[in-house]
Parts: structure tokens; sequence; C-alpha cells
């Protein structure tokens, strides 16, 4: 697999509006990586994911993102990168007046997507990769909440992403959907999707291992392999 490098972030200061949430980020990631997000509530996950995909402004350091210096981003050019990235967010949920196909429809027609034929196909690519094709029809309030996550999913992996990010994507979900939505994720970024993922389970570093970052005291710090990940350094739960 080709190793290629997706973000790299030197010396870059994250703000919400006046406040300074993350100071003097180094970050660099690469394509295939599986990437944990760790720290307590409110230490700057979120800001942090947003930043990568130009939600929020970057005005110091050196920020590349799949090959756009975020610090220079032509307006024109913010759809093209977001096209690039696969998000999973809880505020990103499926529109709950149309089907599952119709969602996915949506967005690809959205994106520029005019074939019927080609975009027929994708959607039943995408709805087998998360095993969900069976329930195309569906509107989402006859789904559960962990086939409700494999549609956000596969909408994500519409336009063929090469980078995923998710935040807390298991957060309203029982242990064991939680579990099978990680490997769901984990096999993913098998064929070659980064997936960046915030979390307060630690459950999943054992199961599935990654890179780990940790966002504390304004500070991401990438903890090595042999630093020990406590629940209580980052709000956590131990089990999954
Ligand atoms: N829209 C906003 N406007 C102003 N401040 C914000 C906004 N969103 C978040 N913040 C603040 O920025 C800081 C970092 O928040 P962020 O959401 O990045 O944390 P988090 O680590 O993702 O937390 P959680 O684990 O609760 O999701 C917090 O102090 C938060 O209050």
């Amino acid at each position: 697999m080709e190793n290629k490098l997706l973000i790299k972030y030197v010396d870059v200061d994250i703000y919400q509006q006046d406040l300074l949430v993350l100071k003097d980020v180094q970050l660099e990631i690469h394509s295939g990586e599986f990437v944990y997000l760790l720290g307590k509530v409110g230490s700057g996950k979120t800001s942090l994911l947003k930043s990568i995909y130009s939600e929020l402004p970057i005005e110091s350091g050196v920020a590349g993102v799949l090959g756009y210096d975020l610090r220079d981003l032509k307006m024109n050019d913010a759809p093209f990168l977001r096209r690039k990235i696969g998000i999973v967010f809880q505020d990103f949920q499926l529109l709950t007046d149309r089907s599952v196909y119709q969602n996915l429809d949506f967005v690809l027609r959205a994106t520029g997507w005019k074939e019927q034929a080609n975009i027929e196909e994708q959607i039943a690519n995408v709805l087998n990769q998360v095993g969900m094709y069976a329930k195309r029809h569906k509107m989402p309030h006859q789904l559960s909440g962990g086939e409700q996550q494999r549609i956000v999913i596969a909408r994500a992996l519409l336009n063929s992403p090469e980078m995923i990010l998710a935040d807390e994507p298991t957060g309203n979900l029982d242990p064991e959907t939680g579990n099978e939505l990680i490997e769901l994720l984990y096999n993913i970024r098998l064929s070659g999707t980064t997936v960046v993922m915030a979390t307060h389970n630690l459950g999943w570093l054992d199961k599935f291992p990654g890179r780990v970052f940790r966002c504390d005291n304004e500070s991401l710090v990438e903890l090595k392999n042999n630093q020990p990940v406590t629940p209580e350094t980052v709000d956590a739960e131990s089990g999954n």
C-alpha cells in the first residue's frame, strides 16, 4: 500500500472563536492508518477534526490536508477537499424525510453525479460494503441506531474518500453494536482509507490497534506503544 502523507500539521494553533483549544499541534497521518483521538470532554478532539476538513480556520503554522494548504484554501477549493473526506459526525445525521437510497442519491447528485446507472451502482457498492443493501428502501426511523450509523458510514464512502473522520461514531450504541461498527471502520481502513476517530472508549485499542493521540491541556500528544492509557486520563470507558 502506498504510504502517502495525507495530513501534515506543523506548529498549528486551533481556536474555537477566541478560545485557544490546541496549540503547537504537530501531526503527520499517512494513507491506510487507523488513528485514535482520545482526551477528556472539551479537550479539543472535535475541534481538531473540524480543522482537518476546514470548518475551523487555521491561522498559524503549516497545515496541509490531501494536497491542499488549509491556510490558503480558496473558497472554491473547500468543496473539493471535503469531497475527499468522509464525515461521520453526530450532528450530521440522515435526512429523516427520505429513504436510505434517497439519502445517498441526494448526496451523489449534490456532488456532481449525473448518470443514473453510475449512481445506482455506487449506492449498491457502498451499501454492500456496510452490509445494508437489503435495507435500501427503509426510512431512517425504521432502522436501529447501529443500522443508521452504518448508513452514515455508507454515505461517507460515496465519493471514495481518502480519509474518514469519525467523531464518537459509537456514542449512542450498545457495546456489541459499537464493536461491529468499529470493526467495519477497521475493515474499511484495510482497503486503504485512512480513519481518524475521536472516542472515549479504550476497549477498542487492544482489539483494533492503531496510532493513538491524546488531547490534553491544549496539546496534542502521540502515545507510543509502551505508554499506558488509563481511563482517568481521557474520561474514558475502559471496557467496550
Ligand atoms: N462552537 C463553539 N464555539 C465556542 N467554543 C466552542 C465551540 N465548540 C466547542 N467549543 C469549546 O472548545 C473546546 C474544545 O471543544 P471540543 O468539542 O473540540 O472538545 P472534545 O474533546 O471534542 O469534547 P467531547 O469529548 O465533549 O466531544 C471546549 O472548551 C468547548 O467548550
